[in-house]
Order: C-alpha cells, then structure tokens, then sequence
C-alpha cells in the first residue's frame, strides 16, 4: 500500500518534471526563433521593470502619508513605511501634501509614459516575428531541396508561412508578457515582505492557491486547444487551396456543394476552437479577483471573533491585503493570461523550429565553379536517379549533347522524359552516376551561372499574376525590351493574339494565365524562351496544344533557334513535332533504348516506329 502510494508520487513527479522541461524547451525555442528581436524583448522587460517599481514607489509614499494622518497607528513598526512615515513627518501637513502630490505627479508621468511605450511595443512584437518567420519560412521553401519542399502540403504550408509565425509571435509576446508580470510579482512580494511578513503570508497563499486551482482548471483545456488550432488551421488551408485551385474541375464534376460543406464544416471547427480558448483566456481575471475577495471576506469574518487588539491588528493586514492584492491583481492576471496564451501556442513553436531546422539540413548545397557564358556540352554518365519512396525514374543514362545540337527525347507516358530535364536543372540529383556540363561536374556549379544559361518551357505553362511584357521578360533584371518581345512573340506565334488585346504587351494575363486559352499560354511560355536567348533551352511538350499550322511555325522558330547555335533538347511524345531535331533518344521505362536520327530510328526501330503511329511511317514510305 505505502509502495504503490510512493510509486504514484514518483510517477507524478516525474510527470511533473517531464512537463516543467518541456515549457522550457518551448521557453528556449521561442527566444531561439527571436534571435533577431533581443534588443526589443529585453527593452520590453526593462520598461515593465521601471513600470513595477514606480508602481511600489506610489504605494511607499501614499500609505505612510495617510498613516501620518491618523492618530491610530495600524503600520506602527512595519520597517519601510515607518521610516517613510519618519521623513515625512517633520513636515507640516499642508506642506507634506504638496511635496507628496508633486512627486506622484512625477511617478505617474514616467510610469504612464512607460505604460505607453510597453503597449505599443507588446503589439509590435509578435508581428516583427511574423513577418520575419514568414519571410525565413518563404525562403527556406524557396532554397531546399525540391524533394524536401515539394514533400510539405498546401496545408502544411499555410500553416508554416502564415498560422505558426503568427502563433510563434504571440507565444513569444505571452512569454516575454509573463516574465514582465512575474518580476512585477517579485518586486511587489518583495515589497510587502518589507512592509510586514503576515501580509505577504496572506498574499503567498493567494498566489500559491490561486495558480495551483487555475492550472489544474485550465491547463489541460490549453494544451488540448493547442493541438485543435493547429490541426484546424491545417485542414482548413488545405481545402481552401485545392478549392481556389481547382475551381473549373469542381464546378464540372459538380463538386460546388461538397467542397462548400467541406470549407464551412472546417470554418465551424476553426470557429469553435478559437470560441473555446477565447472563454478559457477570459476566466482568468475574474477567478482571481473572486479569489482575492473570498480572502477578504474570510479576514472580516476571522476579524469579528476577535479581540479588539486583535482585530484592528487583523484589519491592518487586511487594509494591506487589499491594497497588495488590487496592486497585483492586474500582473496576476497577466502573468496566468500569458501562461496559458503560451501554453496554447506552444506546438507552432516546437513545428516551426523543427521545420526552419529540416530546410536548413535539406538546403541546396551549391557548388562553387561559376560557368562562363558559352555553348555548352552536356554529358549524362552512368545516370540513374529514383523519386524517394517511389522505383520510378530514370537508370544508367549515358549520353552526350555537343554544343549547339538540337537533341529530341522521344517515349511515352511516364518513361522518365521530364526527370531528365530536372536531373540536367539540378532540381534533383542523381543517386548514381554524374552530369557534366563542358567537363565540369554539375554538383560543382554555382548553380545560378547554370540557371543563367539555361531556359525551360515546360508542361504545365507557368504564365504569372502580370502583363504580357512582365511575363515574357520574367527572371531578368535589365530594363525590358520591346522589340526585342515582339520578334520573340512572333517566333512563337503569338504576336497577333497579343496586339489584339486592349492593351498590347500591358495586358494583365490573370491568375496562372485565365485570361489565356491552353495554347496561348504555352505560346506565350514559348516566347519567353525567345526572348531570353539563352545557350541551352529545354522544351517539354511545348506543341501539344497546337493547330498543325502553328505547330509548324512553330518548329521553323526552333529550327532558327538551332541555327544560331542554341543547343536545344526537345520532348515530345510524338516523334512527328521534333522532326528537325539531330539526334533523338528513345526512352523506355527510364532507360536509353535506342537512339539516332528520326530516318534511321523509323526504318530500324519497331518501337519508335509504333510511336510514331502510321502517318508518319507511311509519309516516310
Ligand atoms: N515527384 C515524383 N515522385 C514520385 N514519382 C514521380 C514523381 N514525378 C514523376 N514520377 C514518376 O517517375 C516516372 C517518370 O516520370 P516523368 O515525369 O519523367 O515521365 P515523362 O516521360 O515525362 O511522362 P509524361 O510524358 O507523361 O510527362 C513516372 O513513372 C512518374 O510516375
């Protein structure tokens, strides 16, 4: 019986133990996530410091000046207000007033002006950490891995460059909030010890009581809501994106109601958690201001049984209590407010150091060898590469492209076409095997002196939120040229859509290019690879949505591309739209299985010749 007993101690114990490390774990991230704030946080704390002690110096004057007023001596021997009490009584009262009234006015002076300084800048705070985990958020996104960034949800996303910074700003103003309202407590208490010990014995309960009941009724509440906030706000991102998305694909497949149910079923659960903390945040005051006044209460009663010494001895602690316990009744408040407003956001903290920690473990090493400007050989040797969690990819290229050669990649769904250009843009990494570029090793780049050389339309057609001029003059940092868009918008056949829109190369293009039909978005993507001219451009399907007409027009630009000495290396599913090419390379589940010119490989490859489909192979006979 005594060793169960002594068991469940230790069990709670060490529960205990467990959960003080943990707050201060939380404690340490969140200053660690403020690194760049310190100034602020700590400017912060010594402003409510001057705001605590100029507090305890109007209660060390008002009281020994109305004692001195009174002929019944209730603080008589009491240490600091005596000697208080001391220097001023050699003064007339008239002149005591004065004196009092005029040091007040300098105390309420600073103490307001401090007041000010620290409201201001408790608001201020969290909103300088937002925007700087926003930002560290966005960029460590931006510079890891693709495999590690395209691994986070839309959901997670959200929450990582919007709800967590927010919620990390407000668990670093309830923290620093907290240790203000604590060290006012301490300065209070220690004042109160001074003035007399049976005071701070009533108010040491008060305190001790108080905080034990209110954690043990809030502070499951808090660590459950926390969790509820950050899953709520998860899910709620997640569909609100796929919606915002997706907003043809729903409307066709009628999904307009579901995805509307879904949307304000997960608005509700937001709505009902936020309700539910926001009840918990406010019990705070009143549970304690109840609290303190259930004490007075029991002080008055204990006072009635008393002598009369005994009750007016009682009645002083009592008056001190009540001035001591609506001193601290405010920083009280606060510092269990800031506990629990801490506790509720705790997770974003512990999410957000983790996450800013995985992206720096998973950053893009660069290289250190800047590529000069120049036509380029690009060697695949022995290059296999598998998506993680996944067999799919591409095993043992070996080829080369020589600088200025038109190289087409020829295969069918899935065979590993666009992994090529990934592994030649270093978006991924071989697992096996090296790419070079004239002999250096890719890895070793830096790889903007690549990107800089390179140019990709790729599949998915990304045109941009801007005008048609912002979108064809898209990653360059030198002032647009007109003429130079419009030859690039005419080698992609764009150039009479373009002067048919109200305002030419003005013309906003709409969110992801809506204002665009399928085929003049990847017209226009066609004509920022034009217009950029670099030394290598990747082309992955950029016919699929043509008329046969503009697809020819299309290929004669290419053709020109190619006889400028751009090295060109062309996808396509059809070998029937990369007919000018050199060289085509036939790919089969993520291997090399023929290659040659389009004449050769359709008279001796089979496969290519299926591919290729009986047009071609009868306009060839
Ligand atoms: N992010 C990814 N994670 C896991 N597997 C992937 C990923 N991207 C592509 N794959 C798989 O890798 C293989 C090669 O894909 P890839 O996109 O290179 O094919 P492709 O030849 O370009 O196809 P398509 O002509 O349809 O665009 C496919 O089996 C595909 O399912």
């Amino acid at each position: 019986m005594l060793g169960q007993t002594a068991k469940r101690l230790r069990n709670k114990v060490s529960a205990k133990l467990a959960s003080i490390r943990g707050t201060l774990e939380v404690v340490l991230l969140t200053l660690r996530l403020a690194e760049g704030h310190r100034g602020f946080v700590f400017g912060y704390i010594l402003l409510a410091i001057i705001n605590a002690a100029t507090e305890s110096f109007s209660i060390m004057l008002i009281v020994p000046l109305l004692q001195s007023f009174s002929s019944d001596s209730i603080f008589a021997g009491v240490p600091v207000l005596d000697s208080v009490g001391q220097l001023l009584l050699p003064f007339e009262p008239e002149v005591r007033l004065r004196w009092v009234a005029v040091i007040l006015l300098g105390i309420i002076l600073v103490k307001s002006a401090v007041q000010y300084f620290t409201e201001v800048m408790i608001y201020i705070l969290p909103l300088r950490l937002e925007r700087d985990l926003r930002m560290r958020a966005f960029a460590a996104m931006m510079e890891s891995r693709l495999s590690f960034a395209e691994g986070i949800s839309t959901g997670d996303i959200g929450n990582y460059t919007a709800s967590f910074p927010a919620r990390a700003g407000l668990a670093l103003r309830f923290l620093i909030q907290g240790t203000a309202a604590a060290i006012t407590i301490i300065i209070m208490l220690a004042l109160f010890i001074a003035i007399t010990p049976s005071a701070l014995m009533g108010l040491a309960g008060f305190v001790i009581i108080g905080s034990i009941l209110f954690k043990r009724l809030t502070g499951p509440l808090a660590s459950r809501l926390d969790m509820e906030m950050t899953e709520s706000q998860r899910d709620f991102t997640q569909a609100y994106f796929e919606a915002v998305n997706n907003k043809r694909t729903i409307r066709i497949f009628n999904a307009t109601d579901t995805f509307l149910t879904r949307i304000n079923k997960l608005l509700e659960r937001l709505r009902g958690v936020q309700t539910q903390t926001i009840a918990v945040q406010n019990a705070t005051y009143p549970f304690f201001a109840t609290l303190s006044g259930v004490l007075v209460c029991g002080l008055v009663l204990m006072a009635s049984f008393a002598s009369p010494d005994q009750a007016q001895a009682l009645l002083g602690v009592l008056l001190l209590f009540l001035v001591a316990s609506a001193r601290m009744l405010g920083p009280f408040s606060v510092a269990h407010i800031a506990r629990m407003h801490f506790s509720i956001h705790a997770d974003p903290v512990r999410k957000m150091d983790f996450f800013l920690k995985e992206a720096a473990r998973n950053r893009d090493t660069d290289g250190e060898i800047v590529l000069p400007r120049a036509a380029q050989e690009i060697t695949f040797s022995d290059v296999s590469f598998e998506y993680p969690g996944s067999r799919a990819g591409v095993k043992d290229l070996d080829f080369s492209v020589r600088p200025g050669e038109f190289l087409a990649i020829v295969g069918p769904s899935g065979s590993g076409k666009s992994t090529i250009f990934h592994l030649l843009s270093r978006l991924r990494r071989p697992d096996q095997g090296e790419i070079s570029i004239n002999g250096h090793p890719l890895n070793d780049l830096k790889i903007r002196s690549w990107w800089d050389q390179l140019c990709i339309v790729s599949q998915d057609v990304p045109i941009f939120n801007a005008t048609v001029r912002e979108n064809i003059h898209f990653g360059k940092t030198d002032e647009p040229d007109d003429g130079r868009i419009w030859v690039a918008l005419e080698n992609a056949v764009a150039a009479d859509f373009v002067r048919r829109m109200p305002e030419g190369l003005d013309s906003p293009l709409g969110e992801f290019g809506s204002n665009l039909s399928g085929g003049e978005r990847q017209r226009l993507a066609l004509a920022r690879a034009f217009y950029h001219r670099t030394p290598v451009i990747l082309l992955d399907e950029v016919t699929s949505q043509l008329d046969a007409e503009t697809e020819q027009r299309i290929a004669e630009s290419i053709t020109k591309l190619h006889s400028d000495n751009h090295t060109i290396i062309a996808i396509a599913h059809r070998p029937k739209t990369i007919r000018g090419a050199d060289r085509v390379l036939v790919l089969r589940d993520g291997r090399v299985v023929a290659s040659g010119d389009h004449d050769t490989l359709l008279a001796e490859n089979e496969f290519y010749r299926d591919m290729a489909g009986p047009v071609e192979t009868m306009a060839r006979s």
